[in-house]
């Protein structure tokens, strides 16, 4: 089963938490494109749920494939969020923003008493770190705000795209940093957001409840629960 079968699967698993009446968290990325599509078929067959897109992109899926939308100014608490993750460490500790997009990935799903993250079994992990940890900075001065970040020990690279400096949904820059294996996520991300020209980390602390992971050799999908 290839990776892409692997995020279907997953994603179709989660889509059955979402239930009629349900304010929806919709979060971005690959494995989310399936769940998107999934639900848009139980929409189109009646469920009626109203979501809050954690991108413009997801907005864009969502808009493509008629799902109703709403904002944070209409509903303050989701009922369930949906999510993947670059990587799942011990704890459930998150480490997410591959796609750019976490800051709005964190406030969405800090909404929520339900955060459900979709995952296929490589991005399982020990330990945190094998994937660059990406941290939204405002522009402003954002020089020397690596500097800062890079003194805690990593080495930090602006992320890119297209040749320019890549911006996020809300304006910011990214900077993706290789901190090596992290053995305390909790002190790093608090380490992270005292710097005052951080806006967010991509370290979920204690938000997860749910891990769908799906399984390469047989397809099924573990559930595991905190
Ligand atoms: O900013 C992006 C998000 O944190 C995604 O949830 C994460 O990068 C996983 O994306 P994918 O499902 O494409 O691997």
């Amino acid at each position: 089963m290839n990776q892409d079968e692997l995020k279907e699967r997953v994603a179709i698993e989660a889509v059955k938490y979402i239930k009629d009446g349900m304010n929806v968290g919709l979060g971005t990325g690959s494995t989310m494109y399936y769940a998107i599509r999934y639900l848009s078929e139980r929409v189109k067959n009646g469920l009626n749920i109203k979501c809050i897109p954690t991108s413009e992109k997801t907005a864009e899926w969502a808009r493509t494939y008629n799902i109703p939308l709403t904002n944070f100014s209409e509903t303050h608490h989701l009922d369930v969020v949906i999510d993947g993750a670059d990587e799942v460490g011990p704890n459930f500790h998150l480490l997410k923003g591959g796609g750019g997009a976490l800051l709005r990935e964190k406030i969405v799903a800090n909404a929520t008493d339900q955060f459900i993250v979709i995952i296929d079994e490589s991005k399982y992990v020990n330990q945190l770190g094998k994937f660059k940890l990406p941290i939204e900075i405002v522009p402003f001065g954002y020089e020397y705000t690596i500097q800062l970040v890079e003194a805690l020990g990593c080495k930090a690279t602006l992320r890119q795209s297209n040749d320019a400096i890549y911006v996020t949904d809300n304006q910011n820059y990214i900077i993706d940093c290789d901190f090596g294996m992290i053995n305390n996520p909790k002190q790093l991300n608090n380490q992270l957001i005292s710097i005052i020209r951080v806006v967010e980390t991509g370290l979920f602390i204690d938000m997860a409840n749910k891990i769908l992971v799906s399984q390469s050799s047989s397809g099924l999908v573990e559930e595991l629960n905190k």
